[in-house]
């Protein structure tokens, strides 16, 4: 089952003096419970459609569907998840897990039940009571991710979640990823700017031509999971794949990441 379709669409911000278009002609299908990378070069429009999935703003053209009926907001099959965070600093871990579950779940014992659950579920139990101040960046992002799950989205809509994080810290995440999507099933759409990330996380790798963007081409990443991160990177078949996605991206940039 497809669970999201980008059909045709196009994003133009008109200002007051500049008009910039920042998609144009977007195709692109997500399978139901799919992991699904975007890349491409800086400013090709990939958080702009991004937001556009989320309803966060509308599309100039084209449609984009979710589970088959055309997107006219924001809505709680969809959750976005930031690579600055954004968390509450004034609350606490539990606070910040809890809050998108205020206008919905009534009852707090209920909402702290389900916040511990999914604090839990990405390796913070034990922290409930922190805040963000006292938490490392991937400590943080577990928090932007467990409030992202709270209100249990069919969608996960993530703008480059690890680009903040050291090289390190970045490759412990990406495996924690893998693992709580395994674990929920979740559709993923991932926003990333490095090669290396995009084929170790995703089933398939969406590449976009410079702005206005467009997917350039798709590339279906042959690796079953779980992925163990060094046999992959050591496939002769991960080698080929990156080249291929390279050689493509070079005509465009040279700014990402190897
Ligand atoms: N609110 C806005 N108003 C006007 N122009 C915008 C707005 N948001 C984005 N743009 C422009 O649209 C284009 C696409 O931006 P977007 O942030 O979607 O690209 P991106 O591929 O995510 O970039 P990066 O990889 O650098 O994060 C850019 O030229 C950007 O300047």
């Amino acid at each position: 089952m497809t669970a999201i379709e980008v059909d045709g669409v196009g994003k133009s911000y008109t200002g007051r003096k500049k008009r910039t278009d920042a998609l144009s002609g977007v195709r692109l299908s997500v399978p139901s419970g799919g992991f699904v990378s975007l890349l491409g070069p800086s400013g090709c429009g990939k958080t702009t459609l991004l937001k556009c999935m989320d309803g966060l703003i509308p599309v100039t053209e084209g449609e984009i569907r979710v589970g088959g009926a055309p997107i006219t907001g924001p809505g709680r099959d969809r959750a976005f998840v930031f690579q600055d965070f954004r968390l509450l600093p004034w609350r606490t871990v539990l606070g910040n897990v809890t809050f998108p579950l205020e206008g919905t779940v009534s009852s707090r014992a209920e909402r702290e039940e389900i916040a511990r659950r999914h604090i839990e579920m990405v390796g913070l139990a034990g922290f409930e009571r922190h805040h963000p101040h006292e938490l490392s960046g991937g400590m943080q992002q577990r928090v932007g991710i467990a409030r992202a799950l709270a209100v249990d989205p069919d969608i996960l809509l993530m703008d480059e979640p690890f680009g903040a994080l050291d090289a390190q810290t970045r490759e412990l995440m990406q495996i924690e990823l893998l693992r709580i999507w395994e674990l929920t099933g979740k559709t993923v759409v991932f926003v990333t700017h490095s090669v290396d990330e995009a084929i170790f996380l995703s089933q398939r790798i969406a590449v976009f031509s410079a702005r206005p963007g467009t997917v350039a081409a798709e590339f279906e990443v042959p690796f079953a999971y779980p992925r163990d991160e060094h046999a992959v990177r050591g496939d002769s078949r991960f080698t080929g794949l990156r080249h291929d996605i390279w050689r493509l991206l070079k005509g465009d940039t040279h700014a990402f990441s190897e």
